[in-house]
């Protein structure tokens, strides 16, 4: 069965398409990155999933059934822009947030306490939210959107304006959420977390979704055939006549006692043969194929297409 499905969706603001036939597919218990430069559409795409605006044209399925007014309450969504009552008492108005979700007053309380209780802010409980720091106040709309349990949670740039301590902090605990089931969706311009925490991705740019599917499926189909070889330097060694005819030296670097080869595979060889070669000549500390990062490719993709 199929968790979370929007086909098609296309969104116009007066002449401007801001999606233009999108389509995406959420695998249940994903970390599901959104992807794309400034203004590609990911904010529009979240704001439909939403139901915050309505698409010009398109569907949207939750588990195999059209997305209703109803399932709202089945999805939690921290936006970029964060809103607090600046005068309220931040107690009261996570209570308030999560009665609108509709948890008991007395519920509510017993998961609240226990959410500042790890995100250590239980003292500020009785202050008033604008007394609260940035980070802090991110803290509270973070709790707020995880306390109603739902089975989709979107994340839009959750990470600015925190620490690299409270980074960590809410890495672990969207880990943790998806440990126990629940889907995420998560917009972000920062590829290292993406690399971190992400199962899957979609990339849009310029309103059009031109790539998706599992990260590490989408880093090795743009992996080029080059590989490293690390090992100890000895001035004896010469790489380019002990590699064979199937490689071709991209660059080389020597450093104290470590000499790293770049190499291209033109014509397969097995790294067993490879090895086998320098074995004799040097110790090797490593050989491993260069992987592109999702930064690389990110650039890589939307320079393609401008
Ligand atoms: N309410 C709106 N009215 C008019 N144009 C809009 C509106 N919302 C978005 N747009 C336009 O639609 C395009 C896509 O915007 P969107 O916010 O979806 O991009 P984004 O990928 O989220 O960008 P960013 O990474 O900068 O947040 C932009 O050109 C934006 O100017």
């Amino acid at each position: 069965m199929s968790f979370f499905k929007a086909l098609n969706i296309v969104k116009t603001y007066a002449n401007h398409k801001a999606l233009d036939d999108v389509s995406i597919n959420i695998p249940e218990g994903a970390i599901y990155g959104l992807l794309g430069p400034n203004g590609a559409g990911k904010t529009s795409l979240i704001r439909i999933i939403n139901q915050i605006t309505a698409p010009d044209s398109g569907e949207i399925f939750f588990r195999n059934e059209h997305l209703k007014p109803s399932d709202v309450n089945r999805i939690g969504y921290l936006p970029e822009e964060r809103g607090l009552y600046k005068k309220m008492k931040v107690g009261e108005q996570a209570v308030y947030l999560a009665r609108l979700k509709g948890i008991s007053k007395h519920e509510a309380i017993i998961r609240l306490k226990m959410w500042f209780e790890k995100f250590e802010i239980e003292a500020w409980w009785d202050k008033k939210v604008e007394e609260l720091s940035k980070g802090m106040a991110q803290k509270v709309q973070f709790i707020t959107t995880v306390l109603h349990e739902p089975e989709l949670l979107i994340f839009d740039e959750p990470f600015s304006g925190f620490d690299p301590i409270n980074v960590e902090l809410l890495k672990r605990e969207i880990l943790e959420l998806r440990k126990k089931g629940t889907t995420i969706i998560f917009s972000t311009h920062n590829m290292g977390s993406v690399e971190e925490i992400c199962s899957h991705i979609a990339l849009i740019n310029k309103s059009r979704k031109i790539i998706e599917g599992p990260i590490n499926q989408i880093r090795e189909k743009y992996a080029s055939n080059t590989y490293q070889l690390s090992c100890r330097y000895n001035p004896e060694f010469s790489p380019e006549q002990t590699i064979g005819s199937e490689f071709e030296i991209v660059s080389q670097r020597v450093e104290g006692d470590r000499q790293d080869i770049i190499l291209q595979q033109n014509t397969y060889c097995p790294a067993n043969t490879l090895l086998s070669r320098v074995l004799p000549q040097t110790d090797i500390i490593s050989y491993q194929k260069i992987i592109p990062s999702m930064n690389d490719i990110f650039i890589k993709l939307v320079k393609e297409q401008a």
